[in-house]
């Protein structure tokens, strides 16, 4: 099956977007899972964390669904949703839109550069959870805030959420950020298990001033990225629950493929957190699949020309952390 794809980026967490609005593909469900691992695979002349499906919705302008590099459909992507954003809004020619996804209807719209001629699009992070039935993580408590997980660890502490895919947080520090203890608790959380039988997306949260962190994810489906949206917003929404970072106000959310920013929004104990970052296009290209044989042959390929313009946000924000000794 011939089909046309573009592969981009939010904040380094790369995706390939296959557009089913305009193209009359039409996959099965085994065939999503199917395609995402084939070409997802880093060892293949594609490679991504995920693959995101954009598809008419019968009362939204554009319909998302993510499916991770292993195959798995998780119910949220903040980063793929702001090139799902971005490819929309393109197409209709809008400043601004609805786009439904597994468990809600997201606002979505473009924004400011973040950085200079940096495609810059807004996403509404939304609904949120603390209620661990939500994850599921199996406890006998209804949530868990800045708590220990004795199974997990016996110094670290926990705050878990759904955004609504399971997040689970510890704001911890630099020499917990160079050890292996993430990665530990991570494959086992996300392996067979009892206490998170869905898995769960673990990251690592340094406070580096006020209205500013660093968040590394291990991401369920996936493995370590150098960006997770959901999960820079989550611990956004925590650092402002420990009395870290405040609710209205930017925080500037760094990562290993750059920076984003947050501003968490609070009324009658409801959260949601809006998620600020670049929407930057790669490449665009033809593939030839034949899922038969797990073969693909990529006919054409394009580039954009926007990467080196992204880089000089990414080298900022590096050197920034460099300065934070990470
Ligand atoms: N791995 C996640 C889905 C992708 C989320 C991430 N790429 C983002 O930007 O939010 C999960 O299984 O819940």
């Amino acid at each position: 099956m011939l089909i046309d794809l573009i592969k981009g980026h939010g904040s380094g967490n790369d995706f390939l977007v296959i557009d089913e609005i305009a193209n009359a593909y039409s996959f099965s469900e085994s065939e999503r899972a199917e395609i995402a691992r084939l070409l997802c695979n880093r060892s293949s002349d594609l490679g991504a964390d995920g693959i995101l499906f954009i598809m008419k919705s019968d009362h939204a302008e554009g319909r998302m669904r993510v499916f991770n590099a292993d195959g798995s459909e998780a119910s949220m992507c903040g980063n793929g949703l702001r090139l799902v954003a971005r490819y929309v809004c393109e197409m209709l020619g809008f400043q601004e839109a609805i786009i439904e996804t597994m468990k809600a209807d997201l606002k979505v719209s473009k924004q400011e550069d973040i950085f200079v001629n940096v495609t810059t699009y807004q996403v509404e992070i939304s609904p949120v959870s603390f209620h661990l039935a939500d994850l599921p993580l199996n406890l006998n408590e209804d949530n868990l805030l800045n708590e220990k997980i004795p199974e997990l660890s016996d110094e670290l502490t926990f705050s878990a959420l759904a955004v609504p895919n399971p997040h689970l947080i510890s704001i911890v520090e630099t020499e917990q950020l160079k050890s292996d203890i993430q990665k530990q608790i991570s494959e086992k959380v996300n392996n067979p298990n009892e206490l998170l039988p869905d898995g769960v997306n673990v990251s690592f949260v340094k406070s580096l001033e006020k209205g500013s962190i660093y968040v590394n994810t291990f991401e369920r489906g996936v493995g370590f990225t150098n960006a997770c949206g959901t999960a820079m917003s989550a611990s956004s929404l925590v650092t402002c629950l420990q009395g870290l970072n405040e609710v209205e106000e930017i925080i500037n959310v760094y990562n290993n493929g750059g920076k984003v920013q947050c501003v968490v929004h609070e009324s009658e104990e409801n959260y949601s957190i809006d998620l600020i970052g670049n929407a930057t296009y790669l490449y665009k290209a033809e593939v030839d699949i034949d899922l038969g044989s797990e073969k693909f042959v990529v006919s054409s390929k394009e580039d954009f020309t926007e990467q080196s313009t992204y880089e000089k946000l990414q080298a900022e924000a590096q050197a920034y952390l460099r300065g934070a000794g990470l």
